[in-house]
């Protein structure tokens, strides 16, 4: 059985030793390979598969083919994103009709332990995909992001909500600070947010200013954080290594 991402729900008031998931952002077959050779032997947590970087992407059974390859070389639970270009992701060969199908395919296949689908998506294919994954143990990441500005505390915590309701097993938002304000906010809503929902909550502000909630995000709440391996795939991404020192020494001293 799938065990899904694995990722913690907070308790009280203790901080969360967050997992860490670097993105697999390789253009080709061969570039993917590239990263899984330099990667497979790092204590990364979850790997995240971009697939909308991916050159192939309208072939399904090649996907599903690379996913089984990053599954069988990492060995590690794996992350599967459609980034739609809306929100940061780049622009695909396919439509939101052949984007579903893609998902049904990696959903069925058994490789993924997580999909990643935009708040933004319609109603009836979150709903769809949500009862395919959930039945196969897949936790399904509810995701809102804004490259542009952070929103108020309010809409965020909407957007948190509105995951919850539409039964998602996590949720996530990502925004761009225009001040260290910003970051505040996105603080504040983790902290909040992660005692009052009941799943997993994944959060960062992008960008340099947001760099510091790629490192702290764990203690207001936050269960996951994004580093980088080869390749950023967003704003303000750290590499994996500098992560992971200060996650330790968070730990060791928490
Ligand atoms: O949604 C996220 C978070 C992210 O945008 C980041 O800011 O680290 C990186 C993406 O690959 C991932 O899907």
């Amino acid at each position: 059985m799938n065990e899904g991402l694995q990722l913690a729900v907070r308790d009280n008031d203790k901080p969360i030793d967050p997992k860490v998931c670097v993105p697999l952002v390789g253009k080709s077959h061969e570039a993917l390979q590239h990263e899984m050779n330099q990667l497979k032997r790092t204590t990364v947590d979850i790997f995240e598969w971009r697939v909308d970087h991916f050159e192939n992407i309208s072939d399904v059974n090649m996907v599903v083919r690379i996913a089984e390859e990053i599954q069988r070389e990492t060995k590690r639970p794996l992350l599967f994103t459609r980034r739609s270009e809306a929100e940061g992701g780049q622009r695909i060969p396919i439509d939101e009709a052949q984007v579903v199908k893609l998902y049904e395919a990696l959903i069925t296949s058994g490789y993924v332990h997580g999909v990643d689908i935009e708040l933004r998506q319609a109603e009836k294919d979150i709903f769809h995909l949500s009862k395919q994954a959930n039945q196969q143990g897949i936790d399904v990441v509810l995701s809102y992001h804004n490259f542009t500005e952070t929103p108020s505390e309010q809409v965020l915590e909407e957007k948190l909500n509105a995951a919850v309701e539409r039964g998602a097993d996590v949720a996530k938002v990502a925004v761009m600070p225009q001040s260290l304000a910003d970051v505040l906010t996105l603080f504040r809503v983790t902290e909040k947010m992660s005692r009052n929902i009941p799943i997993p909550l994944i959060s960062m502000a992008m960008g340099e200013n947001g760099m510091v909630s790629r490192l702290a995000g764990g203690v207001f709440g936050s269960a996951l954080t994004f580093a980088s391996g080869i390749q950023t795939s967003a704003p303000g991404q750290l590499p994996v290594a500098d992560v992971e020192q200060v996650l330790r020494i968070l730990n060791r001293n928490m």
